[in-house]
């Protein structure tokens, strides 16, 4: 699969062409030098062109095989090679433990307008805050959900995240990423993976950029089963593309790699470019996916599904059939139920969903959700569609016939573990203050005449 990619900014190297792998889970192989890839085994004692072998765990060594996550790089110079980590300021607005000295508890519905861009020049590692989360990556349990807001390309510096794995949502602005297995051009429609472990780096070829992150710890991201639904539909594992093998060789004095470990970030500096590696295989890797290529299901008949049937992905928890972080969309698609109230239903989840709005307008919210916002409503917090969506569909009346959602693409973090908020989330801005409001206005239409006492006993 080939994409075209238009530089803007001269000063770029992105190519005009870049090539993609298409798969979910297999074991991928790539070189960009002919003959690069040792054959029938992964260490030799002396490697192709006289390059480093190193691999990259994704899980234990002794996980499942269907479960076993690793690849193995052949690289002109080993990660190692590097001075030791420093503590790096500022070390940004990141949490990966949430707890009471780090985070907030409330079940309060919460909503926020997007941000604007940067005052001053940000790259994508200043760029990112944390919203929420649950759990600790130190336990290798949770997750965290982070936006960010950035303006510049990062620059001779590469992030390698050691907490877990990023799925990132981007909003506006396209991200040119260069990543070990290759370089990946990821549009606002689209959605990334960088799993834990891989160093990356964050052009912008837009400007002001901006979009949402969900991180999870101690797992990865799945298919989910399809069930009834059976072999075909939603996600297709074909339309999941992986970058092929592309190196830079050349000195970079002064280079550093940021990693965050904790939550905290820490530098090293190294004399060249971490995307050094000629040749890989594995089935461990950074993918992308194009979300207008999703398949929907829905009802065709009475009622309104619940949102789990658009799961794209989903990151497991231990318990069986309960997502850690299933990240579901709300894409355009047809509206056919009969004598039904065919907007999101009103009610209360035992998991916590954090959304967010890529473009176009949401069918639960006629004002006050846009693109580039968010909202939370945590487990157990009721929540619905807004006064103004409720009166306008319950004036349309019940069998208005097939309907087309047009034009939009929300999507929604769902986690089974409650998730506590930063405190600059809740002291924000761009905080919706009065988003309680959207509700208030819901009149009671009951109607039921009291008969007397009297009355029954004739
Ligand atoms: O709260 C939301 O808007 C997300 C959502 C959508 C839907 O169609 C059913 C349930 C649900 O939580
Ligand atoms: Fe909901």
């Amino acid at each position: 699969m080939e994409e075209s990619v238009r530089s803007q900014n001269l000063d770029s190297d992105f190519p005009v062409n870049l090539r993609y792998e298409s798969g979910f889970g297999n074991h991928f192989s790539s070189e960009a030098l002919r003959g690069a890839l040792p054959q029938c085994q992964n260490n030799p004692l002396v490697c192709p062109y006289g390059l480093y072998a190193e691999q990259i765990s994704g899980s234990s060594f002794t996980a499942p095989r269907k479960l076993n996550q690793r690849s193995w790089f052949y690289r002109i110079k080993p990660s190692v090679t590097h001075e030791p980590f420093k503590p790096r300021e500022p070390s940004g607005h990141l949490i990966s433990e949430f707890n009471q000295a780090t985070s907030c508890a409330t079940p309060t519905q919460l909503r926020w307008k997007p941000t604007e861009a940067p005052e001053r020049p940000t790259d994508f590692i200043d760029g990112l805050y944390t919203f929420c989360g649950a759990g600790s990556s130190f336990l290798r349990h949770g997750y965290a959900i982070h936006m960010y807001n950035a303006d510049r390309s990062m620059d001779n510096c590469a992030f390698c995240n050691a907490d877990g794995d990023f799925l990132i949502v981007p909003q506006k602005g396209r991200l040119w990423i260069t990543t070990e297995c290759g370089r990946m051009q990821v549009s606002p429609g689209e959605i990334v993976v960088l799993p834990q472990g891989f160093r990356f780096s964050v052009y912008l070829p837009d400007g002001p950029s901006r979009g949402y992150i969900a991180e999870v710890f101690g797992t990865h991201f799945q298919l989910p089963d399809l069930g009834p639904i059976g072999a075909n539909g939603l996600a297709a594992s074909r339309d999941f593309l992986v970058p092929t093998a592309w190196f830079d060789q050349s000195l970079r004095p002064g280079y550093t790699i940021v990693q965050k470990f904790g939550g905290e970030l820490f530098t090293a500096k190294q004399d060249f470019s971490p995307f050094n590696v000629v040749a890989w295989h594995g089935n461990y890797v950074p993918y992308k996916y194009d979300l207008s290529k999703f398949c929907p299901f829905n009802t065709v008949l009475v009622d309104h599904g619940d949102p789990s049937v658009n799961t794209v992905l989903t990151a497991p928890s231990e318990k069986p059939g309960v997502a850690l972080l299933d990240f579901v969309i709300f894409p355009p698609r047809w509206l056919v139920a009969e004598n039904t109230f065919r907007p999101p239903y009103y009610h209360r989840n035992c998991m916590s969903e954090f959304m967010g709005l890529i473009y176009g307008a949401y069918e639960a919210k006629a004002d006050g959700f846009v693109p580039g916002g968010a909202s939370l409503h945590s487990c157990m917090t009721p929540h619905g569609p807004d006064t103004k969506t409720f009166e306008a569909t319950v004036a349309v009346g019940g069998d208005s016939g097939p309907s087309r959602i047009k034009d939009t693409m929300a999507f929604m973090f769902e986690s089974c573990l409650i998730p506590r908020v930063c405190p600059w989330a809740l002291e924000s801005p761009y905080l919706d203050r009065d988003y309680y409001q959207c509700w208030i206005g819901l009149r009671s239409h009951f109607s039921y005449e009291e008969k007397t006492a009297t009355d029954g006993e004739h």
